[in-house]
């Protein structure tokens, strides 16, 4: 059902005459300014304005198709279980930009928070995310409470990040460097020791934190310009004693919010106060980021997550594993490890998937069973061999050199590994017969099928080089 604001008068239930609704609403404000805090509430909540009621939906309306979108990626969720507390036969809540007449947001920016402020972490209040309370500074977005030093596996790609970071939470007061700057890349843990960090601080007390990815900083600090409260924006922002920015990344070619940006950092810096940022690059590398910025970022603590290894995948993965409850064999965990080496959110993404189906079935996790069930992963992270990579093992195996993959010698000693490499080229990848030949000294397409015949023949016959081919095979693709 799509309730559009039309000119149809009587269809609109007008929210003077409707006490009730209006009460909902405030009540839903009071707790919407408790769960987000004052700064994020007054800049965004604020601005909307209640629209018609019609069944099962109610409609909301914004000033701008921008907070129409912001408000309904951050707060959809949390406004459409709300209203159905306030009203439980309300299931959708529609957002829509408001059009000239329609009903202005009611006053509410001397609303109350509501009671449930006080009460301990509302595990419902985002999807999937548990807000950890308590946070003095209302900059703080929700912080995962499932990313936690205790849940971050230590080895050796991240143990110094892991270092520092627990010296920050340790004793923000002095750390010794600053800023603490986190990069690698893409899931692998800078959000998770930035989240570790904050909540170990917030158990600790007395220390005000604020954690937000450069996005949300973008986009708080444009809200603020337009609702005239920059001052009051920086002013939050210059307060904290811990403020952690997250993928920074995000900053490049935004120029006014990195200035905004360098400036709020080198206050905080010159008042003594912590900062912690993470970014896919080293500062060096951040090109497109201004100079000044890079250099001051690059002053404190400059900590790589390497990509994992194959002992910290397994590490992780049995730690995962062993928190499901779900009993995952050793050889699933290192068939995993094996195949997904991307990145650590893919690896647990494959391995909930896998406890999922055993939880919904009732079915032990065989390797069998994880085939099938991640055939799409598995599928997509098949290692794509190339033809210079197969060049090179067949050379250093049967010991030849690697010019030789294109020379015109003849000798068996040579040819032989050099028709394997042919053969295997036309295996494992998806070359066609002439690119092949291309590859191996612009020998003609004829050359590299008659390689690939008589290399099957002689596996069929010869069980030792048939098993030498093979080795060479597994090797390629693990
Ligand atoms: N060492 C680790 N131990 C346990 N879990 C980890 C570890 N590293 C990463 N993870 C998990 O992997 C997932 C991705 O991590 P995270 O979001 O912190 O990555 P990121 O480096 O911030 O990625 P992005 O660059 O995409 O922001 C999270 O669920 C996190 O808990």
């Amino acid at each position: 059902m799509t309730i559009g604001v039309d000119d149809d008068e009587s269809a609109f239930s007008p929210l003077e005459n409707n006490k009730g609704l209006a009460e909902s609403w405030l009540r839903i404000c009071g707790r919407l300014k408790g769960e987000v805090g004052e700064v994020e509430y007054r800049t965004w909540l604020t601005q909307i304005a209640l629209g018609p009621i019609d069944g099962d939906e109610i409609t909301l309306l914004l000033p701008t198709r921008f907070l129409r979108d912001w408000v309904r990626s951050q707060y959809g969720d949390r406004l459409s279980e709300l209203w159905h507390s306030e009203i439980p036969s309300l299931r959708r809540v529609e957002l829509q930009v408001a059009r000239p007449g329609d009903p202005a947001p009611l006053q509410v920016a001397d609303v109350a928070p509501a009671s449930v402020t006080a009460a301990p972490a509302t595990e419902d209040s985002t999807a999937g995310t548990k807000p950890v309370p308590e946070v003095r500074s209302d900059l703080v977005t929700a912080l995962d409470s499932r990313f936690t030093f205790e849940t971050f596996v230590v080895g050796k790609p991240n143990e110094f990040a892991y270092a520092c970071a627990r010296r920050v939470a340790e004793k923000p007061s002095s750390v010794g460097f600053n800023p603490l700057f986190l990069y690698g890349g893409v899931g692998l843990g800078k959000t998770h020791l930035m989240h570790a960090i904050g909540a170990e601080l917030v158990r600790s007390g007395n220390v005000s934190v604020a954690y937000m990815s450069a996005e949300k900083f973008m986009y708080r600090f444009i809200a603020a310009i337009r609702s005239q409260s920059t001052i009051e924006f920086k002013e939050q922002l210059r307060s904290v004693d811990v403020l952690m920015i997250d993928d920074l990344q995000f900053l490049i070619g935004k120029d006014n919010t990195q200035e905004e940006f360098f400036h709020t950092f080198n206050a905080l810096v010159d008042a003594g106060r912590q900062i912690v940022v993470s970014a896919d690059k080293s500062p060096s590398d951040l090109s497109g980021l201004e100079d000044r910025l890079r250099t001051r970022l690059g002053c404190g603590m400059v900590a790589d997550i390497h990509a994992t290894t194959f002992e910290l995948r397994i590490s992780i993965l049995e730690a995962k594993a062993a928190a499901s409850g779900v009993v995952v064999p050793g050889k699933v965990l290192e068939f995993l490890a094996h195949k997904i080496t991307s990145n650590v959110r893919e690896l647990e993404g494959a391995l909930n998937r896998l406890i999922a189906h055993a939880n919904l079935f009732g079915r032990p996790v065989t390797l069998e069973a994880t085939q099938d069930v991640l055939h799409d992963i598995l599928k997509a992270h098949d290692r794509r061999v190339t033809i210079e990579e197969i060049q090179k093992k067949v050379a250093e195996h049967w010991n030849i050199r690697l010019t030789d993959m294109s020379s015109a010698r003849r000798a068996r000693n040579v040819a032989r590994p050099r028709q394997v490499a042919m053969y295997l080229a036309k295996q494992l990848t998806s070359r066609s017969l002439p690119e092949i030949g291309r590859k191996f000294g612009n020998r003609d397409h004829t050359t590299v099928m008659h390689a690939v015949q008589r290399v099957t023949e002689l596996m069929e016959r010869d069980a030792a080089f048939a098993e030498d081919v093979e080795l060479m095979r597994r090797m390629l693709e693990s």
